[in-house]
């Protein structure tokens, strides 16, 4: 990865597991070559107690550019499966790593991240919810099953909690929210992208998956995410085209809606994590604003 401007007083080191070049301390550089922000930390400094205690669920990709893009909330606790990754991303962030759910869910915070898998969904989002953590759900697939969904409902109502769904990969999901009142009477989902990142090998562009959501969310469940948040957004079943192209390297999400609305087309060409190429890039952008905005006066957007 490049970086630019390192005239900050870090240390430049690359993470263990992402090759993530991380920029130790208050660096000046946020920006790639590309403009892409990279993993140069620029938290930890001046907390008030009145500042976003934020909790990390999945310390990966996602995780490690919210940790080091902390601006306007605190990453305070952090737990992943994977082993190291956690006190590593702590070291950095300055927050504190637990080495089970269960001391993680119990820690000083206000709001959950979960950017895990849909199985950490499954298994821990009832439980932060009634520890009296609010939930941001990454891997909105696991509430493409309506029991899941039904679950964690219940929880949030029981215990006066929010679960919060970033706009993650497609630009503009929140608008598509109009469907829940004056409906949409067709919403198609095409997603394109190239086969490494779907586990597959094609020679040529080819359909891999033609359905509901829910079982596109199954047989792919790292990669369509993005079905079930417009599904769960328009408050109804959508259809869903995979495609698998050797050609591409962006993950391509074409969204067709017709309604009493009028009609819209639209295309996100977006440009893969370099240290994840399934999850987009813009899916890190969209929690990151997502969490600046819990502390915004002034909230743009439905
Ligand atoms: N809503 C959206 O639009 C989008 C959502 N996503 C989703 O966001 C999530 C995070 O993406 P990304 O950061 O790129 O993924 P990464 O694979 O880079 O990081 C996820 C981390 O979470 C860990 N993890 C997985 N399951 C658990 C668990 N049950 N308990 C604790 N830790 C766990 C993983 O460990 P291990 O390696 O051992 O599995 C890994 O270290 C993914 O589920 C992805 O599909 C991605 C793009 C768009
Ligand atoms: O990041 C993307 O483009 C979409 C994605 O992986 C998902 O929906 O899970």
């Amino acid at each position: 990865m490049v970086m630019v401007g390192m005239q900050g007083r870090g240390v430049a080191v690359t993470g263990a597991q992402y090759g993530i070049d991380v920029l130790i301390g208050k660096g000046s550089a946020q920006e790639d070559d590309n403009g892409r922000l990279h993993a140069a930390f620029i938290g930890g400094e001046d907390h008030s107690s009145s500042v976003l205690r934020v909790g990390l669920l999945g310390c990966g990709n996602i995780g490690f550019l919210i940790a080091a893009h902390a601006d306007g909330f605190e990453v305070a606790a952090l737990y992943d499966q994977a082993p190291g990754l956690a006190p590593e991303l702590a070291g950095r962030c300055g927050g504190t790593a637990y080495d089970s759910f269960e001391t993680f869910v119990s820690a000083d915070v206000d709001l959950v991240v979960e950017a895990a898998s849909p199985a950490a969904v499954r298994v821990y989002g009832e439980a932060v919810l009634r520890a009296g953590k609010d939930l941001v759900v990454m891997s909105v697939g696991a509430l493409a099953d309506p029991a899941v969904l039904g679950r964690l409902r219940e929880a949030a109502i029981a215990s006066g909690r929010r679960v919060r769904i970033p706009s993650g990969a497609v630009m503009g999901l929140d608008n598509l929210k109009i469907g829940r009142i004056g409906g949409i009477d067709r919403l198609v989902l095409r997603t394109t992208k190239n086969p490494a990142s779907l586990g597959l090998t094609v020679a040529e562009r080819v359909l891999v998956f033609k359905g509901r959501a829910e079982e596109c969310v199954r047989a792919f469940p790292k990669n369509i995410n993005v079905s079930a948040a417009i599904a769960i957004a328009a408050g109804q079943e959508i259809e869903v085209e995979l495609w698998a192209d050797p050609t591409v390297d962006r993950n391509i999400h074409e969204i067709f809606a017709e309604g009493p609305f009028g009609d819209a087309c639209l295309q996100v060409r977006n440009v893969p994590s370099p240290d994840n190429p399934a999850t987009s890039y813009l899916a890190a952008l969209s929690v990151l604003t997502l969490l600046r905005d819990l502390s915004e006066p002034i909230v743009v957007g439905t």
